[in-house]
């Protein structure tokens, strides 16, 4: 079934386009890395496809109602900012708004937000002032409160940037398990390495243009990556899974 679908999407900043003549679609079951060096286009793509830069072509998410959208769709910004100084329980609960029930917080509510709070690990944060937290704190408790929200699409803005290693690969990991159960993830991600090991599908892109969309081993041949990041890499088949690492820049 198709989450999302993107038709000749394209977004121009004055006369030059930054996201130009793109068709994707979103699949259940998709874990989609989006891919690209800085200015690629990827924030741009997938503001223009939630209808949050103006755009021509189309995009289906935009036939949704606008009041509805936020039952399809959790959007997870590259900016990890949290305003106010209150509990990381109070934020994730935010998730829930979209479901609007007229008690504020009903069972069903306080289940979902009971576990997207134990799938990031911060059981034992729910009380703490968020703003008081790590930035890497801070990021898990935002991507709580997008699970929270339980939609069937997730779109993800550089969603590992700023965390340990082993809350990269959990958050990966989270991921994976939620593309497995159904749902489709859109997350754009640097780290090449988590995206070829965890992600089912990576889509790659370059100068607004998208150059690939498969398989990491597809996606990730030599060719592209010093084609696009100017890097020569190094990518194997492993007991531990695919490794890639990029090892050297082109000259
Ligand atoms: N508001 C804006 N006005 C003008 N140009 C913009 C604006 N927002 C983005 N751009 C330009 O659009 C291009 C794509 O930006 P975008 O943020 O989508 O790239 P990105 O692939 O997400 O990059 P990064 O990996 O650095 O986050 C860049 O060249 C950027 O400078």
């Amino acid at each position: 079934m198709t989450l999302m679908s993107l038709d000749r999407l394209t977004v121009l900043r004055g006369e030059c386009p930054v996201v130009d003549d793109v068709n994707l679609t979103v699949e259940k079951g998709d874990f989609i890395g989006l891919l690209g060096p800085n200015g690629a286009g990827k924030t741009t793509l997938m503001r223009g496809a939630l209808g949050l830069v103006k755009t021509t072509g189309a995009s289906s998410i935009l036939d949704i109602k606008p009041a509805a959208r936020a039952h399809h769709v959790a959007w997870l910004p590259q900016s990890r900012e949290i305003a106010w100084p209150i509990d990381v329980e109070t934020i994730v609960s935010l998730g829930r708004i979209p479901h609007g029930s007229q008690k504020l917080i009903t069972n069903t509510d306080r289940a979902v937000v009971d576990r997207a709070i134990k799938r990031l690990d911060l059981t034992g944060f729910e009380h703490r002032i968020a703003t008081r937290l790590s930035g890497g704190e801070q990021a898990r408790v935002l991507i709580a409160r997008a699970l929270a929200q339980d939609t069937p699409l997730i779109l993800a803005d550089e969603v590992t940037a700023g965390l340990d290693p082993a809350h990269q690969i959990s958050v990966m990991q989270i991921f994976q398990n939620l593309a497995a159960e159904g749902k489709g993830i859109v997350a754009s991600i640097h780290d090449l390495g988590l995206a070829a090991r965890h992600c089912t599908r990576l889509v790659l892109m370059h100068q607004g243009k998208l150059v690939a969309d498969g398989a990491p081993t597809d996606v990730l041949t030599p060719e592209n990556v010093k084609q696009v990041f100017g890097v020569e890499s190094y990518f194997v088949q492993t007991d531990h899974g695919p490794i890639f690492q990029p090892v050297g820049i082109v000259r």
